[in-house]
């Protein structure tokens, strides 16, 4: 398999090659030449078999020749015996045709751990195959950073620089990032933004110089890694309910809309879903996207689902890349205007390909609260406010196939908007028990592309020592 740039100005790569590169040296992202596709009788197959196995043949046309399938398997079986629920994903009924994809049994309780698990096993693969060290850096909104700490805290082959927005994630987001005590992992709170911190990414990524030197890689969904990995969970929870002999619909709580890119990308493979559905906070940029056909960023409200307090949103430029037939000139020059100007206009020919592909929906506050509040007083099930955001936006997209609202985060992440919404503190899993007591190791910079490039050269052993030691 070959990976081609969205901005088509970057070399094609091979999978191990695009999962270190993270963002393409033409500041596109990495997509697949072609999509694989399943037959219906391989989807039904998934039916009732191991999480882990469903993974490995779903991602074994992903990695192509680059890694060798006995690998790929023990690296597969690996990361998903990090999850203690023996589903991994399990879907959890809440209403007649609706479900919610548990995607929270993860070391670090969020979607996030799913792919996380495995694309650390397969770069330090990589990266030990090459006899190399990488410099990963990595924005956060909450979630992405902790679940990337996790997964890379003591690998002798990367350093890891997780920025987030200081002050505007939630105290059990923040612990998890800066308690690991692992000396190859930095966490560095940044007076700005996620998207301020996205932005220093891709900038560091887009100075040629500086990226040579670090040997920078990315785990952000940038990253093709990420989105391949979180491809699985779709086949199968839609296999569980009866795919592909019958149709289902999912909504998905989107930021970075890497997830439901991931759920695009089931349908291309050969998923028959019905309905696939963005839902936002208030920040509600692709909904109004998909309404007026322009994208417009503004400034970002603070809510009680932080990890979707995004503007600006990746991998929309990833669906932009195939709505327009892969038409790479177009992608460069909304790009562009967006970085010149904050917004684009959506060529008609691209907003009524998203359209066909894609619902859409925004909640409010008080409706994110009162969907809490009543799901736990109807059902005895206590939400997350990310899923129900989703839960709010799936119910009113009900169609004729079941419903599958992704549970993106454990409620125990946010215990104090869950309190606010329903009047009950859910507890932390026994794995967290002592997180709140443990000492916090973190760093505070400005937004300044200078000031964080000069950090992490001074601490990344790729740095120090030579990407090649
Ligand atoms: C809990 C939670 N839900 C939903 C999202 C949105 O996912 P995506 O950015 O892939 O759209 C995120 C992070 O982005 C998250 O952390
Ligand atoms: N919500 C995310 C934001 C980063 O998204 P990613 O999927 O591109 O890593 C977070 O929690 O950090």
């Amino acid at each position: 398999m070959k990976y081609v740039s969205s901005r088509g100005e970057a070399p094609v790569l091979g999978f191990s090659d695009a999962l270190l590169a993270g963002l393409a040296n033409d500041g596109g992202l990495y997509v697949p030449e072609t999509w694989p596709t399943l037959d219906a009788e391989t989807i039904r197959g998934f039916a009732g078999r191991p999480y882990a196995d469903v993974a490995f043949d779903i991602l074994l046309p992903f990695v192509g020749e680059d890694i060798a399938p006995a690998d790929l398997k023990r690296m597969v079986d690996e990361a998903y015996a990090t999850f203690p629920h023996p589903a991994v994903a399990p879907l959890v009924q809440i209403g007649p045709a609706h479900f919610v994809l548990e995607l929270f049994h993860g070391p670090t309780l969020a979607f996030k751990d799913v792919a996380m698990q495995l694309i650390a096993r397969l770069m330090d693969h990589v990266l030990a195959q090459r006899g190399r060290r990488a410099t990963i850096v990595g924005a956060t909104s909450g979630d992405t950073g902790g679940a990337a700490i996790a997964a890379f805290a003591g690998s002798h082959r990367t350093d890891l620089f997780i920025l987030f927005p200081h002050g505007r994630v939630s105290p059990v987001q923040q612990r998890q990032m800066t308690t690991s005590g692992a000396d190859n992992v930095h966490a560095v709170a940044v007076d700005g933004t996620f998207d301020d911190c996205q932005a220093l990414v891709k900038a560091m990524f887009n100075d040629r110089r500086f990226r040579e030197e670090a040997a920078l890689s990315g785990v952000n969904s940038i990253n093709w890694g990420r989105i391949m990995s979180q491809i699985v969970y779709y086949f199968t929870a839609a296999a569980s309910l009866g795919a592909p002999d019958r149709m289902v619909s999912f909504t998905v709580p989107t930021g970075n809309f890497g997830d439901i890119f991931a759920g695009y990308g089931a349908r291309r493979m050969g998923l028959p879903i019905e309905r696939l559905v963005i839902a936002t906070n208030e920040n509600d940029i692709l909904v109004r996207s998909l309404d007026r056909g322009r994208y417009e960023t503004g400034g970002v409200h603070a809510t009680m689902s932080p990890s979707m307090d995004i503007q600006v949103s990746s991998n929309f430029e990833r669906l932009i890349f195939e709505a327009s037939g892969r038409d790479a000139d177009l992608v460069r020059r909304l790009m562009q205007q967006l970085s010149q100007s904050g917004g684009f206009q959506l060529p008609d020919h691209v907003l009524t390909a998203i359209r066909a592909e894609f619902d859409a929906g925004a909640t409010n506050e008080a409706e994110t609260a009162e969907t809490i509040r009543r799901m736990l007083a109807t059902t005895a099930y206590l939400l997350d406010p990310h899923t129900a955001v989703g839960v709010h936006v799936a119910e009113t997209h009900m169609s004729h196939s079941p419903m599958i609202t992704l549970g993106t985060a454990h409620p125990a992440k946010f215990p104090d908007a869950v309190k606010k919404a329903c009047g009950l503190s859910p507890a932390l899993p026994p794995s967290h028990a002592d997180l709140m007591q443990k000492r916090e190791t973190v760093d505070r910079l400005p937004n300044d592309i200078d000031a964080i490039e000069q950090y992490v050269l001074a601490r990344s052993r790729a740095v120090t020592q030579g990407a090649d030691a």
